[in-house]
């Protein structure tokens, strides 16, 4: 059932009554879905990088994007019911129930147990990202670096993982395709620049078929953990694309340029043991035990000391990191000339048209 204006402002009551201080990450969300809610998208202009508080504030209202304020609504009265007295006893009594930290539509975003869960939530388009998901993945990002959890997962809601990118976004955008492929090469650049900078480590549970953005980006990740059912396919030539998310620094760096090629442009589907023996893939489980097994081991290492595994992470990395931005943003303005392009327009016409399937 829909939150009612009602259910609305008893919440925003609600929030003038709780008795432990929230945390900044989670006020920012309530402000930015208030905001949302009243006022509807953000159309002020940004303060400027002296203005802490107001910048944030206004970064975490202009992350909803375009989010209808009757959704907005409903994820603060969901988000202010999941921090109420009788909630927190609920959840304390109850081993292992997750709190929800933030809900867009279909990005689910927990914390339990020391660990951060992003969920692609969109099961009836096997887990298809759209624009707005990307704007929530980047704020969900955000949020978890400095919130409490020591580790951040990604998996998928459903039978799929990620289907990739959304066919229909570029299509569905209102002002044109080339209004649409400048927008989207801003919006990629700094949805991978948030995977590049994330301090914490960051592991993919891999429950089922991964297409596209949702491979390439696991070149990025600290760890990957896959289903034996989970499958590995970037389909880029036979959609008139090139590959995305530093994957063509990563994946021949990872695998060797002869496997990567066979990847990203031929569009060879690995299986996640395929995947596994070229390095993709830190483990694979067999399906029946995989989310038992994986949780398991995750909240273990959850408890490890936080701190310690930040700044490996920073010792790991950040030799790379200025070389991942450069290639980020080649990959995007490449990118943004391919989603232009006869063949690429073809191929997502014709999957539209249900012409063709990968
Ligand atoms: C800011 C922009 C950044 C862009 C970055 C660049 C990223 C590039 C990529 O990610 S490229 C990869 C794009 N993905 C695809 O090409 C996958 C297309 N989908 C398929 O081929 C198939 O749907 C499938 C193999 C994933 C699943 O097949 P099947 O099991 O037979 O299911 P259906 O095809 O019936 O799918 C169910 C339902 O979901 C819709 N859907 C699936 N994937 C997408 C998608 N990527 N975009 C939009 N919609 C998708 C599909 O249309 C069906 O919808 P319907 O039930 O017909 O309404």
């Amino acid at each position: 059932m829909r939150a009612s204006q009602q259910d609305f402002e008893n919440a925003v009551n609600q929030v003038k009554l709780l008795k432990k201080d929230p945390g900044n990450q989670v006020k920012l969300q309530l402000y930015a879905l208030y905001k949302q809610a009243t006022d509807g998208p953000c159309n002020v202009s940004k303060p400027g990088v002296f203005d802490l508080v107001n910048k944030a504030k206004w970064e975490a209202w202009n992350a909803l994007g375009s989010l209808p304020k009757e959704t907005a609504r409903q994820n603060y009265v969901d988000l202010v019911s999941s921090l109420s007295p009788s909630s927190e006893a609920s959840n304390q009594g109850k081993s292992g129930a997750d709190v929800k930290v933030q809900e867009s539509k279909d990005i689910v975003v927990t914390s339990e147990d020391g660990i951060t869960k992003i969920m692609f939530n969109r099961p009836p388009k096997k887990n298809a990202i759209t624009f707005q998901m990307y704007q929530d993945i980047i704020l969900a990002l955000k949020n978890a670096s400095t919130d409490n959890s020591a580790i951040t997962v990604f998996t998928g809601a459903g039978d799929y993982y990620c289907s990739g990118n959304d066919l229909t976004n570029f299509t569905s955008a209102s002002g044109g395709m080339e209004k649409a492929a400048e927008g989207g090469a801003v919006l990629l650049r700094e949805f991978v620049n948030s995977f590049i900078d994330f301090p914490k480590p960051l592991v993919a549970v891999v429950n089922g078929p991964a297409v596209g953005i949702s491979v390439t980006l696991l070149g990025l990740f600290d760890a990957v953990y896959a289903s034996d059912k989970a499958t590995f396919h970037t389909p880029f030539s036979h959609l008139g694309q090139s590959p995305e998310a530093c994957s063509s620094y990563t994946f021949p760096k990872i695998m060797g340029s002869a496997k990567a090629t066979e990847m990203l442009l031929f569009g060879k589907k690995l299986t996640a043991r395929e995947a596994c023996a070229q390095g993709l893939v830190t483990e694979v489980f067999p399906d029946s035990t995989f989310k038992k097994e994986i949780w398991t081991r995750l909240k273990a290492y959850a408890k490890l000391p936080p701190n310690s595994m930040r700044i490996s992470k920073q010792l790991i990395r950040k030799n790379e990191k200025e070389k991942l931005h450069a290639v980020n943003a080649e990959e995007c303005s490449t990118l943004k000339e391919r989603w232009l392009s006869e063949e690429c327009i073809n191929a997502i016409m014709s999957f539209l048209s249900r012409k063709s399937k990968l």
